[in-house]
């Protein structure tokens, strides 16, 4: 599987347990007996219909075998035709039993389907509910239309031929038994064996179909999620990068087809063996049945009963048992089973947990993170935990990041710094999700950020980047865009801690209009910094945001973001701006190293050369 089938495959394999049919069969069995036990009437009137087709099955074996002893073998062709026309009538009579069972089935169909469409809309509004819009479940245009209408024609398939073959086989049967019993005991056994050998091949076929369905709600979920992010895979050059993840997904769809076909075709050669073997055994067995006195008019009726009834019988079920009853287990599982872990939601700032490169003394980030515990969303998970993050913007370029490691824990402040070109923007952009890794994973709060919606990453964490966004509106609109339930205290609080009481004062309070064009760059910073400073987000990452301020005001608006619930992550171009974190991290090349400030002047060479660099005087930028 490719990776990014994987990563689907995956992410929704964490839907529930349902690697193979057992864990669906128990969980599905209540509901169905629920279900049939509120149905009795149809069912017997169903019952009544298919005993027709045990009556049909019989009378046509019987009536050939009577033909041929009393008939044409006893020289009374006119008794002999008499029972053929017997087993016409039967067989004529089929299109009437059909047509019964069929105006009965609809009453078992309907109601499914009602049923499976209600509770795909319950749990979809469900978890809107609970996950505001990162809660949104995509697949739910899957579960409704495709997969509802896959279930109610693979339940209809099923019951038709799972009815009509026990009937059918009754019927067949019995007419052996009554025709001579030695035949049952030639035919029973490779028909049960077969049955048997089929049967084994079900659980596997159910997990490729599961597998199957997984990926196509991948698949749906990966384009919605990219026509929703259109922009900004344009905007940040991932387009190619969505473009062959699509394509990945594809590909995996395509191989999930081709097991299932695989399996078909298994299917299909036990179906082979276990349907020609009894006639087979029949053939070779006559010397012996004829010895234990069976008729050659038994002998027809048996072969009869064999080709005309049981075959096709079990025929027909195995392939509804192999293909709709399969289809049936998984769809029904994914709409009725257990609901799907919500989407991410804004988590506060937690308790503190150990860094990745935590302590005295510096570590890189990779040989630092080795003892860290397996991230679980919740409050007690890393605000930022990235697992070995390899990024490339090439298939041949050289990596910016390699195999890197880092943990940082809610609450925490951390700087990145290094020289120019060296990766820290690119770290930024794939911590907030609008880069995917190349490799390794990048979790936030611990939730995966790569391929989510830009709703549910906005309620994760909040980028503002070196060029700062303001828009024309008021500078109340501007100061919440990213909480717009913001109360008028809580704007004035941002606007004073922030240093932003000048300008607002000139721009005519929080109704004053904001012209963009007519802001300095480092106005537009504090009207960005100041929203950020609002936004429910727990985590704020400051991609040089604060360059275009004088050092007092960025120490300011940087204390007053330290000071606001939540973590921190600053790409700074000031010393000042990293000695006020509490830790930093070096990126050095493909290397990063990461400490206190102390800590890092004495064991990271770059970081010293940064510091005598920032020393030097203005413009103290790396
Ligand atoms: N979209 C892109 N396509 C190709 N290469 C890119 C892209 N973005 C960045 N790079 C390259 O990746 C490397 C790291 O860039 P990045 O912007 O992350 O560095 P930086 O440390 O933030 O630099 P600065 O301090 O100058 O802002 C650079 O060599 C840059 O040329």
């Amino acid at each position: 599987m490719t990776s990014a089938g994987y990563g689907a495959a995956r992410a929704l394999d964490a839907d529930g347990p349902r690697d193979d049919g057992t864990g669906a069969l128990s969980r599905l069995a209540p509901p169905a007996r629920r279900f049939l036990a509120r149905r009795k009437g149809v069912l017997a009137r169903l019952a009544l219909w298919s005993l027709a087709e045990s009556g049909q099955a019989f009378l046509v074996g019987y009536g050939v075998a009577r033909s041929v002893d009393e008939g044409f073998l006893a020289g009374d062709p006119r008794r002999g035709l008499l029972w053929l026309a017997v087993a016409l009538v039967a067989v004529l009579s089929g299109a009437p039993v059909v047509r019964g069972v069929f105006a009965q089935l609809a009453g078992l169909t309907e109601p499914l389907r009602d049923g499976l469409v209600r509770r795909a809309v319950d749990r979809s509004l469900d978890r809107a509910a609970r996950g505001g819009p990162g809660g949104t479940d995509r697949a739910a245009v899957s579960r409704l239309t495709n997969q509802v209408e896959i279930a109610r024609d693979s339940f209809a398939g099923l019951v038709l031929t799972l009815r009509s073959f026990v009937f059918t086989a009754a019927g067949a049967l019995l007419g052996l038994l009554s025709l001579n019993p030695a035949l049952l005991v030639v035919v029973l056994p490779p028909l049960t064996g077969g049955l048997a050998l089929f049967l084994c091949t079900l659980r596997p076929m159910a997990a490729a179909q599961r597998r199957a369905l997984a990926t196509d709600e991948a698949l749906g979920d990966h384009a919605a999620r990219s026509r929703a992010a259109l922009r900004d895979l344009t905007a940040c050059g991932t387009g190619p990068r969505a473009e062959r993840r699509g394509a990945d997904l594809v590909a995996d769809a395509a191989a999930q087809a081709r097991t299932l076909a695989g399996w078909a075709t298994v299917r299909t050669a036990a179906l082979g063996v276990s349907g020609q073997l009894p006639v087979l055994a029949l053939l070779v067995a006559v010397p012996w049945l004829r010895a234990r006195g069976v008729s050659a008019g038994a002998l027809l009726g048996a072969f009869t009963y064999l080709v005309q009834s049981l075959l096709p019988a079990l025929h027909t079920l195995m392939t509804a048992l192999g293909a709709a009853g399969a289809r049936l287990l998984v769809v029904l599982d994914r709409v009725l089973g257990p609901v799907p872990d919500a989407a991410p939601r804004a988590t506060g700032p937690s308790q503190a947990v150990s860094t990745a490169c935590h302590g005295r003394g510096c570590g890189t980030g990779a040989r630092a993170s080795a003892d860290v515990v397996r991230p679980v969303p919740g409050p007690a998970a890393p605000a930022v935990d990235l697992r070995s993050v390899t990024l490339s913007y090439g298939v041949r370029a050289e990596p910016v990041l390699d195999a890197l490691d880092l943990r940082v824990a809610p609450g925490e402040h951390l700087a990145v710094v290094g020289p120019s070109g060296i990766g820290k923007s690119t770290l930024t952009r794939l911590v907030a999700g609008t880069l995917a890794p190349s490799r390794g994973e990048v979790r936030v709060a611990g939730h995966l950020v790569t391929g989510r919606a830009a709703a549910e990453l906005s309620a994760l964490r909040v980028l503002v980047p070196q060029e700062a966004y303001v828009f024309s509106g008021t500078v109340g609109d501007n100061l919440a865009y990213l909480r717009t339930d913001v109360r008028r205290g809580e704007l004035d609080a941002a606007v004073r801690v922030l240093g932003l009481e000048l300008l607002v004062g000139r721009l005519g309070g929080l109704a004053g209009p904001v012209r963009p064009a007519e802001l300095s760059p480092g106005e537009r910073q504090l009207i960005a910094l100041a929203r950020a400073y609002l936004s429910p987000a727990p985590l704020l990452l400051l991609d040089e945001a604060t360059c275009h301020l004088d050092p007092a005001s960025e120490a300011r608006a940087e204390e007053a973001l330290t000071a606001r619930p939540g973590t921190l992550l600053v790409v700074a171009h000031r010393l000042s701006s990293a000695v006020r974190a509490d830790r930093i991290l070096v990126l050095d090349g493909v290397r990063a190293v990461c400490g206190t400030h102390e800590e890092l002047l004495g064991c990271s060479r770059l970081y010293r050369d940064l510091t005598g660099h920032w020393q030097a005087g203005p413009p103290q930028r790396v």
